[in-house]
Formats: C-alpha cells, sequence, structure tokens
C-alpha cells in the first residue's frame, strides 16, 4: 500500500516539487511516541519516573515542558504502564498539543472546544487551566463522545461539559472568551503508507467534504466569540484549501460589524519545529517527521 498518488502533485503545486517529496518521505517515516504529562493529576517528573522504572527511554520536548518523547517505545509499552491506566499520562501527537497552547486560555473563561473527540486536546485546556475554566466540549458523532467522556473521566477533568451536538448548530445565543475548533480534515499530513485503508479512506472527495463542513464550523465559530476572544482553528492536513483558505474566506465572509484579526503566538524554543511555508501571516504549518504529524494552526482574535 502507499500514499495516493494524487497527494504528491497537490503538494507540488503549493510547495514546490523538491519540498513536496520531502513531504511525502516524512509521512513515510515512522513517528515516536509521544504523550503529555496529565497535570491534573500527577506532574512531569512522576511520570518520567515511572518511564524511567519501566525502563523505557525518554525526551524533553524544548518547547512543552509537559510533553515526553519516547523514540525506542511503542505504543503498547505505554498502554502497559500504570500511569496510562491511571490517567497521569496521554497519548498525543507533539503536533496536536500546539492548538492548546496557542489558544492560551485562563482560569475563570468560557471556552468552546467545538470538535472535542476523543479528548486529547480538551484534558489539555483543562489541565493548562488548572481545571479552573469553564469548558464546553462539543462532539457529534455518538461513539466518539462516549470515548470523549472515558477520557474526561480517567484525566479527571471534571469542568467539562459534553454536549453530544453538531457544532455547526450551536445556538448564536452562546458566546465564548476562547474557542479550539480542531475541525475534521482529510488528514493530509498523518497518512500513513502502512495504513491498509489509506487509498480508500484519502480521496479528492474527503478534501472536498472537508473543506465545506471546515468553512460551516469556522463561521460558526466566528459568531460565538466574545469581543476580544480568542479562536483557534487547526487540522492535522497540510493542504492550503483546508487551512489558509478557509480562514481568509471565513474573515472574508465574517458579520460586518465584527473586526477579527490574525496573531502569531509564541511557543518557547520553537525552532526546533519543522515548518512549513505559509500563505498566512502568523499561522503555523508543520511538516510531518519522524517526530511530528504535518499539522496546522492559526490563532483569530476578535478585535471589535
Ligand atoms: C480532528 S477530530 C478532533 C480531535 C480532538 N480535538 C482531539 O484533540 O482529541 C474532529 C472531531 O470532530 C468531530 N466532528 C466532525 N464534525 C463535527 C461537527 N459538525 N460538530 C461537532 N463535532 C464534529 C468528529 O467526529 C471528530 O471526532
Amino acid at each position: 500500500m502507499a500514499i495516493p498518488a494524487f497527494l504528491e502533485p497537490l503538494l507540488a503545486r503549493q510547495y514546490g516539487a523538491d519540498l513536496a517529496a520531502t513531504i511525502v518521505e516524512g509521512l513515510a517515516a515512522k513517528r515516536a511516541v509521544t504523550l503529555r504529562a496529565n497535570t491534573l493529576l500527577s506532574d512531569r517528573d512522576a511520570v518520567a519516573e515511572a518511564l524511567d522504572q519501566a525502563g523505557i527511554s525518554w525526551e524533553p520536548v524544548g518547547w512543552y515542558r509537559d510533553a515526553l518523547a519516547l523514540p525506542r517505545a511503542s505504543q503498547r509499552d505505554v498502554w502497559d504502564l500504570p500511569a496510562y491506566e491511571s490517567g497521569h499520562l496521554y497519548m498525543q501527537s507533539l503536533s496536536s498539543m500546539i492548538p492548546p497552547l496557542a489558544l492560551g486560555a485562563r482560569a475563570g473563561e468560557d471556552i468552546c472546544d467545538m470538535c472535542a473527540a476523543p479528548g486529547g486536546k480538551t484534558t489539555q485546556i483543562a489541565a493548562l487551566t488548572g481545571a479552573g475554566a469553564r469548558i464546553t466540549a462539543c462532539e457529534m458523532h455518538a461513539p466518539r463522545a462516549e470515548k470523549l467522556e472515558f477520557n474526561l473521566n480517567r484525566q479527571s477533568a471534571r469542568n467539562v461539559t459534553v454536549m453530544r451536538t453538531d457544532a455547526r448548530r450551536l445556538d448564536d445565543f452562546f458566546s465564548f472568551d476562547r474557542i479550539l475548533l480542531d475541525a475534521p480534515c482529510s488528514g493530509s499530513g498523518t497518512l500513513s503508507a502502512a495504513d491498509p485503508r489509506v487509498e480508500k479512506r484519502f480521496t479528492p472527495h474527503l478534501i472536498e467534504k472537508s473543506r465545506k463542513s471546515q468553512q460551516a464550523l469556522f463561521d460558526k465559530a466566528l459568531k460565538l466569540l466574545k469581543p476580544g476572544g480568542t479562536l483557534v482553528y487547526s487540522t492535522c492536513s497540510i493542504l492550503r484549501e483546508e487551512n489558509e483558505a478557509i480562514v481568509e474566506e471565513g474573515l472574508r465572509r465574517a458579520p460586518r460589524d465584527r473586526a477579527f484579526s490574525v496573531k502569531p503566538f509564541d511557543l518557547d524554543a520553537s525552532s526546533e519545529l519543522p515548518r512549513l511555508p505559509v500563505s498566512l501571516e502568523g499561522a503555523l504549518c508543520l511538516a510531518p517527521t519522524d517526530r511530528y504529524e504535518g499539522f496546522f494552526v492559526a490563532k483569530i482574535v476578535r478585535t471589535g
């Protein structure tokens, strides 16, 4: 099985042939298992000690103290740890830890995670706010909403209300200080040649379907944002049509009585991130590598 052949020309149109070839190589690389210490129940040092005791070698991640990379471990090695079972850690890709950091949520705020299951980012936001924020987590697919609730319980994220609903239909009466829209996407940044279903799953139709849903969700997010509020838009796609184009079109047709601006966000030691060029100033797009998934993150602030 191979990465579908139509992807490389698509990438080449966006990034040029050389970079497209490097990206496809990055997709084929075996990615290191990475995890996040759950500070609602434990901390980085305790998780590191549990790994040491199990003989699993780990490396720190420069831009996020709670993240650990396990270059030689398998997922099963982590599943076997008591600290995994008890929710003291959460297996999560490094790239997907960035949107909650970019969101910058604080205790006391109203937060919405519009597309929340299985809950990696919801539980991270809960941990980052010390369980002091009011978090609404939407998920429209019932089995995935169950998985979300399971993970929230296991991670002890008690300040989260789960809404089993289509976030596109949220009443405009709601308003939030911060919204994370980690949108459903084609997954072009995380494709694996080892996945036997990759050719059936990743199709031009999936990109188009994702794009429509992303735009509708983005438009809704802008309506739900309080003045001064922050929206973070992210996908695990590296295609411009699912990323920059969604943000640009959403801002173009935003309600005329509101103003929004794309803002850069800081990440300590972010020079270690494998950045791809972006056409939206302030946004971040990561290349797939043996450590990172391909990922896009943009931060939008309602300025008026
Ligand atoms: C990229 S995944 C989210 C991953 C999640 N943020 C995490 O970090 O664990 C997108 C999720 O959005 C859900 N979804 C798709 N369309 C939705 C919609 N219109 N409203 C709510 N949830 C939706 C999907 O079922 C899927 O679980």
